[in-house]
This record gives C-alpha cells, sequence and structure tokens, in this order.
C-alpha cells in the first residue's frame, strides 16, 4: 500500500486529521505518574503509552518527536522504539526528526527512520538542498514532509522572504519539491505552520497535492478557522498536529488520561466540522 493510501485509510478508521505530537518532557508529567516511574525513560515510555491509548480512536497520525527522546540517551531511544510498538499499525507514524545532510549521511537518517524504525513518514530540512532528498525518494509506501513554512517567528528569517522572484523562499521550495514528486515514487508532502496563515497561500499554490502536515493549533495559538480557508482549493490531504494542548491537557489531576483524551476528541470535533471534506 502507497502512503498515501495508508494515510486514507486511516483517516477514514479514526474519521479524523488530528496528529497527536508526541514531545513528552519529564517535569511535566502528571504527578501521579512521575511518583511510580522514577526513571526517566521508562516514564516518557509509560506516558507516551497511556497517551497513545487515550488517543488512538481520535486521531490519524502520532508523530513522536525524536528530540524528546533522544535527549535522555540510549534508554531514551529504547523508548522510542518500544513507543513504536504500542502505536496501532493503522495509524501513520512520522518521526519528527527534521534531518537533512549531504547524500551518504542522508542515507543513514533513511536507514534509521524507514528500514530500522520503520516509521511511515519523517519529516525533513530542505535548506542543504534538494539532492539531501534523494536518499528517501524511492518507497512509495513512505512520506516525507519538508519544512516549507515553518511556524516559528524565525520562519521569516529565511522561509518568507523573497527568493529568485518568488514571494518567499518557502514558495520555490514548494515549487521545485512538486517538480521533485513527479520523478520520485515517496510521497513528497510539506510542513506549513497554521501560525502562518498571511503567507501559506503561494506555499500551497504550488504544490496543491501535496499532503501537509499542520504544526501550530494548541499551544502556538493557530487558528482553525483561518486553516481551514486557506485549505479550500488543497487537495492533498492535511494533518493537523497538536503537541502540548493534547498530552498535558490532564494536568496533575489523578484523571488526567480521561482529560487528554476528551481534549482530543474535542480538537478532532472542531476539525471536522471544518474540514468535512477530509474524512
Ligand atoms: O514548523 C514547525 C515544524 C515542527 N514543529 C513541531 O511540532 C510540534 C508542535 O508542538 P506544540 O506543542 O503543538 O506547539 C513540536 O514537536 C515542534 O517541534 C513545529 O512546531 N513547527
Amino acid at each position: 500500500m502507497n502512503y498515501t493510501e495508508k494515510l486514507k485509510r486511516s483517516v477514514k478508521s479514526s474519521n479524523s486529521i488530528l496528529c497527536v505530537g508526541l514531545d513528552p518532557v519529564p517535569e511535566n508529567i502528571p504527578q501521579t505518574l512521575r511518583n511510580q516511574y522514577k526513571d526517566d525513560a521508562e516514564l516518557i515510555f509509560e506516558f507516551c503509552r497511556r497517551v497513545v491509548e487515550s488517543t488512538k480512536v481520535h486521531a490519524c497520525a502520532f508523530k513522536p518527536n525524536v528530540a524528546f527522546f533522544e535527549a535522555l540517551g540510549v534508554p531514551g531511544w529504547e523508548a522510542f522504539e518500544k513507543l513504536l510498538d504500542v502505536i496501532p499499525s493503522n495509524r501513520i507514524v512520522i518521526a519528527d526528526a527534521k534531518r537533512g545532510d549531504i547524500g551518504n549521511t542522508a542515507s543513514m537518517y533513511k536507514r534509521t527512520y524507514f528500514d530500522r524504525y520503520q516509521n511511515d513518514a519523517i519529516t525533513l530540512n530542505p535548506l542543504m538542498g534538494l539532492d539531501t532528498l534523494d536518499p528517501f525518494m524511492n518507497d512509495s509506501s513512505k512520506g516525507v514532509y519538508v519544512l516549507a513554512l515553518t511556524s516559528n517567528s524565525g520562519s521569516a528569517d529565511f522561509l518568507q522572504r523573497r527568493f529568485q522572484g518568488r514571494l518567499s523562499l518557502g514558495e520555490y521550495i514548494s515549487e521545485e519539491l512538486s517538480k521533485k514528486q513527479s520523478v520520485c515514487s515517496t510521497h513528497i508532502g510539506m510542513v506549513v505552520g497554521a501560525t502562518q496563515i498571511e503567507s501559506i497561500a503561494p506555499v500551497l499554490n504550488a504544490f496543491p497535492q501535496s499532503n501537509l502536515l499542520i504544526p501550530g493549533i494548541g499551544a502556538q495559538g493557530g487558528s482553525i478557522v483561518e486553516l481551514d480557508k486557506a485549505l479550500d482549493r488543497h487537495t492533498g490531504i492535511p494533518v493537523v498536529n497538536s503537541s502540548r494542548g493534547i498530552i498535558y491537557a490532564g494536568g496533575d489531576e489523578e484523571n488526567w488520561s480521561e482529560l487528554v483524551s476528551e481534549k482530543a476528541s474535542e480538537l478532532k470535533e472542531n476539525l471536522n466540522r471544518i474540514t468535512v471534506r477530509y474524512v
């Protein structure tokens, strides 16, 4: 099954375009769990396992951000690997690694995330050039999400600058990705931030059939209503991520995992009300 088919199947079976971001910080994990697990790697694994358990009916995808696992060294990587086993196989796993390097190094990243961990997709940083994407490009069962218009304010520094007569570097990247897609079997998607709605149109217009990974809803304050308008003519499948806004929704309450589930359900419903065309 190719990546887009798997993504569509996952959106259909969950009736959702929500992606739950797994960014576990030991100190922010509910106190009840911290009391039970003194080892940070065990703690983040158990926390993420329960988040997945509580949200899997509301989400089509999970996005572990590898930074939060590698910060714990080898035990953190083991926690990452164990976590992959508890994510249902009919859900998409996007490794948020933002990799990008010369070919022989990039092929090791590909080996790690596509071959070793069997992730469905990875995020890539294209700023070292389009050739850095090549090692990931010939597997139709996989997807990549390339940073085109990031959600942080620093996206103004490069990605939103005018470039080669285009409105922005992000627009140019999108155009180039669209050309690349015509000669590659891996699905090329883009990361576009929900916080950058005023700059999003040219980026989407240059590659309207690309699947999208959209961070910026929740803790970063992006608006779903504005996002819906911006996606009006886009034909690729958007997956909308929220990390902190969901996983820490339970605070230190005893019933934190129920509150996490409720938050994911609420966000899914809000997304469905206005992005009904995708589900
Ligand atoms: O442009 C980007 C690209 C990636 N991210 C990542 O998404 C999540 C967002 O977390 P929230 O807690 O929902 O703000 C996080 O892993 C980022 O590294 C992004 O925010 N913006």
